[in-house]
């Protein structure tokens, strides 16, 4: 038989008190919030960041207002670990890490966040019972799984991962607390509710009205149907821990409530998860966390990512509806910058449509963008030759992308809008590079590699903040990471520049046509004879070169002719090789 999961939590259950809190104390200073009295959303006290962000309590757009000034406590919703994760997940996380790094990066705010993992729940017992393992080892796996995804996806971590199982004597002590509060009843048959009408009109922040859903089915033991589980007695077979109210396992909102308070206590900054997790999800958590704190609002901004789906499909991606492409197996098709990318190109809180074609626009951007780089580092280096470009033209669009790109991020993370400033600089960064003189005494003429340099750096760092990085993507390939493979590659394409000036310089010397007037008809054969003869020894050797070039792009290797220089750099995008 699969062995069930037992805690001995009940000597724990008294002990704990979140921190910053008085269990059961009445009378505590309000910060935020959401009154009430007047059913609308009030700006809490603290520092004004200049941001301004959608905040889902009040459905429009406020000043993000922290306690602290550099400092911001977040709490996001984690995954339900029993299965792969799939790209909804994914652009759900890598949206918010988007925010994260901004606020850290652009506006110096450190972020402080937790997030659960959901270890337990009925997804998890059902999957676990169809593999005969037990949950918890399902659950471990699936975790694991997730944070892979997670890092491939250069999603940063959070400050702490917390496990719903690793708090079950904190959720226990939550719950009892909240029925010393006079906010939920236990049941003859061991499950606790939380009873929605001892909170009045405060109940119903997302929806906006108090409506008849209930979570659990209609012949339950329930006073309303709409009151939600805390604690769910567990039927035989099923893992449980021991509580005041017999055998049983957390309801699934409670875990957040508790986990939260326990490490943020009543005063929290941020929540965030995906618009699905709206109603009944946090609607439930502000519910428990209010009757546990006794306070009139918590959590001071809510953010919901929109849910991304399928080209042509309405619904979200999801794995209960099993219409997902899981993130392993898009990466075998596409790069984590490219899907950051793809994420940028959209507000976090829209709906996002995923295609081959709009990864295939995430592509051409992240060209444009590599390529224009490539392009004035050459610039740089002296080995792009321009006719002399118009410098105050380009600190100014410099400077005002700079300012444009703050500014677009100040309101509400606009990443669409960040990423077009830094496209239109890119546009007359690549205007003036483009005017490619014929003539070589340019190399001589002054070259703007000053303010080339400053718009290379700026682009960078705005990769970097973005979580993308081309340097990076061009040594993460596994196979073409390797110092010998560089090496190699250097060496070969060094060689072939050589061959090629040499091939090159043999074209300078064929005789141009034959004046028919000036020369005898021997010297007009010899000519002819000489022109031909040059021709054909050049031509294999240019053939060569052509046929390596090729052939290096088979191997992810994109070589470059300049003039007389060869560059050359790895592909990216692995449906180019
Ligand atoms: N298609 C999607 N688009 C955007 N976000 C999503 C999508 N699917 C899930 N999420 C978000 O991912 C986070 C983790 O979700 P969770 O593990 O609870 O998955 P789920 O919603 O149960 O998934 P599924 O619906 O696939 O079973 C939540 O914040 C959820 O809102
Ligand atoms: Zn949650």
């Amino acid at each position: 038989m699969r062995p069930l999961i037992r805690t001995g939590c009940r000597l724990l259950l008294a002990a704990y008190k979140p921190p910053g809190v008085e269990a059961g104390h009445r009378n505590i200073r309000v910060h935020s919030v959401y009154s009430s009295a007047s059913g609308h959303w009030v700006p809490p006290s603290g520092h004004d960041t200049g941001i301004r962000v959608y905040n889902s309590l009040s459905k429009r757009k406020e000043p993000l207002i922290l306690q602290n000034p550099t400092l911001a406590t977040w709490y996001s919703c984690g995954p339900t670990v029993y299965d792969h994760s799939h790209l909804g997940h994914a652009s759900s996380y890598v949206r918010m890490d988007t925010i994260r790094r901004i606020l850290t990066k652009i506006f110096g705010i450190d972020v402080v966040m937790v997030m659960v993992i959901t270890d337990i729940d009925d997804k998890i017992i059902n999957k676990s019972n169809e593999l005969n393992i037990s949950p918890l080892a399902l659950a471990r796996v699936y975790e694991q799984d997730f944070k892979q995804d997670m890092a491939e996806l250069k999603v940063l971590p959070p400050t702490v991962y917390m496990r719903v199982t690793e708090h079950i004597p904190q959720i226990i002590s939550f719950i009892q607390q909240i029925i010393a509060n006079g906010h939920a009843y236990a049941t003859p048959q061991g499950n606790v509710y939380f009873d929605i009408e001892s909170i009045g009109e405060r109940y119903g922040k997302f929806t906006g009205a108090l409506t008849n859903v209930g979570s659990e089915s209609a012949a339950s033991d329930k006073r309303q149907i709409r009151d939600f589980a805390l604690w769910k007695s567990s039927k035989s077979e099923e893992p449980f821990w021991v509580s005041p109210w017999g055998k049983g396992r957390p309801g699934w909102h409670i875990e957040c409530s508790t986990i939260a308070s326990s490490v943020f206590g009543r005063h929290l900054d941020i929540h965030t998860g995906g618009i699905d997790l709206a109603f009944p999800h946090h609607e439930n958590e502000i519910a428990q966390c209010e009757a546990y704190h006794q306070c009139d609002g918590w959590g001071n901004y809510f953010l919901h990512t929109g849910h991304l789906h399928l080209k042509g499909n309405e619904e979200k991606m999801s794995k209960s509806l099993k219409n997902y492409i899981t993130i392993k197996e898009f990466l075998k098709s596409f790069s984590p910058d490219q899907f950051r990318m793809f994420c940028l190109r959209s507000k976090y809180g829209s709906a996002v449509e995923y295609s081959k074609e709009s990864m295939q626009v995430s592509i051409s951007t992240l060209q444009i963008i590599a390529s224009f780089i490539d392009d004035a580092q050459a610039y740089v280096k002296g080995q792009l030759i321009c006719e002399p470009v118009q410098e105050a033209i380009l600190w100014e669009s410099l400077n005002e992308t700079k300012v444009n790109v703050k500014a677009a991020f100040a309101d509400d993370f606009d990443t669409p809008r960040a990423v077009g400033a830094v496209m239109d600089l890119i546009h007359h960064g690549n205007r003036q590079l483009k005017a490619v003189s014929k003539n070589t005494s340019d190399m001589n003429s002054a070259r703007s590699t000053l303010v080339y340099s400053a718009i290379i750096s700026y682009i960078e760092q705005f990769l970097d903040t973005m979580g993308i990085s081309l340097k990076h993507k061009q040594i993460a390939a596994e196979d073409r990471s390797s110092a010998a493979f560089i090496n190699v590659v250097e060496e070969l394409v060094s060689f072939r520049s050589k061959v090629r000036n040499y091939a090159i310089n043999l074209n300078d010397s064929v005789p141009k046509d034959v004046d028919e007037g000036t020369l005898s008809k021997e010297e007009r054969e010899l000519q002819k004879e000489r022109r031909r003869r040059i021709l054909k020894e050049r031509q294999p050797l240019l053939q060569a070169c052509d046929v390596l070039r090729q052939n290096l792009a088979g191997f992810g290797v994109n070589v470059k002719d300049r003039g007389n220089t060869s560059t050359w750099e790895l592909l990216d995008h692995k449906e180019d090789l």
